[in-house]
């Protein structure tokens, strides 16, 4: 790959360099409400970077609360969209930041949210595409979360489908697509072998399958890693999930058995 602004940003995403991701996203405090206190916030985000995660997700103003000093080894990827439990239609996605107030933040990456199948795909789309080209002129890398989601989709896991949204954000200039993991989860090796990006899987909630059980299977299906936020913040040792979660993804060894897991429904 050519040096550029994005190339080197993307190689330092994945901390070892294996190009395998765990990040760890904490912008449900938009969609859900608070993932912590105000004064537990430096401390959780310690944690997540102690445990060896790859890049934390938060959207810009929470960005200005994280100490620099983490940084150094864990990156910073903004979140650009956001829609709330309130509002009329929660699959409808806005972007509230851009790239530029990123650049300025420090961020290593941005994210953007795209529910295929809502009321509101086409502005979603535009909007997707439009902070596509803005990463470009920035070399900023873009990860796409990117979801069958809304009232014309049947069945959100469906290979095919999944397929189809994980090549509509290879199509729109994404580096890094984060999607659900299709089910039957053998078939996700379809998913991932139609389109060129490395695909992250969603985290979920406690009551989907056991995360690490989860984290196994996603990653010999050929998976390049997860994002796991609930099962992260809302665990009573988020640096112990973490570490778990990191040692599947980054073939480490671990010294410490499976962290417990508790729940917060969302949204995301
Ligand atoms: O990426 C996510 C939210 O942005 C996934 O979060 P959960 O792990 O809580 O499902």
């Amino acid at each position: 790959m050519p040096l550029t602004g994005k190339s080197v940003r993307l190689a330092r995403l994945s901390r070892p360099g294996d190009g395998r991701f765990l990040f760890v996203p904490l912008d449900h405090s938009v969609s859900d409400g608070p993932v912590t206190t105000a004064a537990g916030f430096g401390d959780l985000v310690r944690s997540i970077a102690d445990g060896g995660a790859d890049g934390v997700v938060v959207h810009k103003g929470r960005a200005r609360m994280i100490d620099p000093a983490l940084l150094t080894r864990c990156s910073l990827v903004v979140h650009l969209s956001a829609s709330t439990a309130h509002g009329p239609d929660v699959n409808a996605k806005v972007l509230v930041g851009d790239v530029e107030e990123a650049v300025r933040l420090g961020a290593d990456a941005v994210s953007v949210h795209v529910n295929i199948g809502s009321d509101t795909e086409a502005e979603q789309l535009a909007d997707l595409g439009a902070v596509a080209a803005a990463c470009d002129r920035f070399g900023m890398p873009l990860m796409a979360m990117i979801y069958p989601r809304g009232p014309r989709v049947t069945d959100p896991t469906d290979p095919t489908i999944v397929a189809h949204v994980v090549n509509i954000a290879a199509d729109l200039g994404v580096d890094i697509v984060k999607t659900v993991l299709a089910a039957p989860p053998e078939r996700m090796a379809e998913v991932i072998a139609s389109t060129p990006l490395p695909v992250v899987v969603a985290g979920g909630s406690s009551t989907d399958r056991d995360l690490y059980e989860f984290a196994v299977t996603a990653m010999d299906l050929g998976c390049a890693g997860l994002a796991v936020g609930r099962r992260v913040f809302t665990s009573p040792s988020p640096e112990k999930a973490v570490r778990e979660l990191a040692s599947i993804i980054h073939r480490r060894e671990l010294s410490s058995g499976p962290a417990p897991q508790t729940e917060m429904a969302g949204v995301l």
